[in-house]
């Protein structure tokens, strides 16, 4: 036997940077969990038990903390490819380093129509998330994405003239309830050098920014035939809005709320047009995904 694939690091590396700007007295947080998986010529380390190929994941997290203090930790597609750059640069026997950036939402409080100088909060569950793999000797590619929006309509969804046969029982509807948990990515065109990554800073913010607002935008307004004719809006428009990106992937659960029968209780209408009272169903669900490419 042998190693035919092997990556290692650290995981769920919890990271908080402040600024404080002096002049103004106003402070800005960012909190992350950093993830970095290193591969190279690390085989005898798994075979041999050669230790000597090892850059102890311990290393790996304290690495982090040093690189944040002395870079900028935002917008994490550049704090991701300094980090991953780092390994493959330092270490002559590392060819590849992945480093897996999530942001999690602190947004500033607003005090009494004011931003507050010192005050944030959670405004949902959803992260920013970004994936950096350095290629020694080619550059770094780069992937930045939205998970874990849960977003729901309550109309302007419909399904029907799908497949019917002897495994058909799903009735047709023109006004159904839509939920779906938002797992988007893009995949920026490679870029050849960390300068490069530099170079593109101002588009990374504004790339996600317009992500998600195109996402709800087009998940709110879409009469949606499916969700797949949904999802392929949004791509569209995440593409023609940033010509550095080359793919747009989406992989969304169709989270169901089911009619619930109701006229075994004295005639009871609750489906169809009288539908009020519905399941939210845990599972299964549908899980539809795609990736949209430039021509
Ligand atoms: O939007 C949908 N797409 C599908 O493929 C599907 N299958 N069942 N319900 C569905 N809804």
């Amino acid at each position: 036997s042998y190693v035919s694939a092997a990556r290692y690091g650290k995981d769920n590396v919890r990271l908080y940077k402040v600024h404080r700007d002096e002049k103004t007295g106003v402070q800005t947080v960012n909190e992350t969990t950093v993830t970095v998986l290193l591969e190279g010529d690390i085989e005898t380390s798994y075979t041999k038990a050669d230790n000597s190929v090892v850059v102890a994941t311990d290393s790996q997290k304290n690495t982090v903390y040093v690189l944040a203090k002395q870079n900028p930790v935002t917008p994490p597609e550049l704090f991701g490819s300094i980090v991953a750059n780092h390994f493959t640069t330092k270490y002559k026997h590392i060819h590849k380093a992945h480093v897996k950036v999530v942001t999690h939402r602190w947004t500033r409080m607003v005090i009494d129509g004011k931003p507050h100088p010192h005050s944030f909060y959670r405004d949902g569950n959803d992260v920013r998330v970004t994936e950096v793999t350095s290629i020694e000797g080619t550059g770094l590619a780069v992937r930045s994405g939205i998970k874990d929006l849960l977003v729901l309509k309550s109309t302007g969804s419909a399904f029907h003239g799908f497949v019917r046969d002897e495994f058909t029982t799903l009735p047709e509807t023109w006004d159904r309830i839509m939920s779906t948990d938002v797992d988007a990515t893009w995949e920026w065109k490679l870029f050849p050098s960390l300068d490069a990554v530099k170079q593109s800073v101002p588009l990374f913010d504004k790339a996600f920014d317009t992500a998600r607002a195109v996402t709800m935008k087009t998940f709110a307004e879409d009469n949606s035939a499916s969700v797949q004719a949904t999802m392929y809006k949004m791509s569209d428009l995440i593409l023609a809005a940033e010509p550095l990106i080359e793919h747009v992937s989406y992989a969304l659960p169709n989270k169901h709320y089911f009619e619930i029968d109701l006229s075994w209780h004295k005639g009871l209408k609750n489906t169809g047009k009288d539908a009020e009272v519905y399941a939210p169903q845990s599972n299964p669900n549908g899980l539809i995904k795609c990736t949209v490419s430039r021509q």
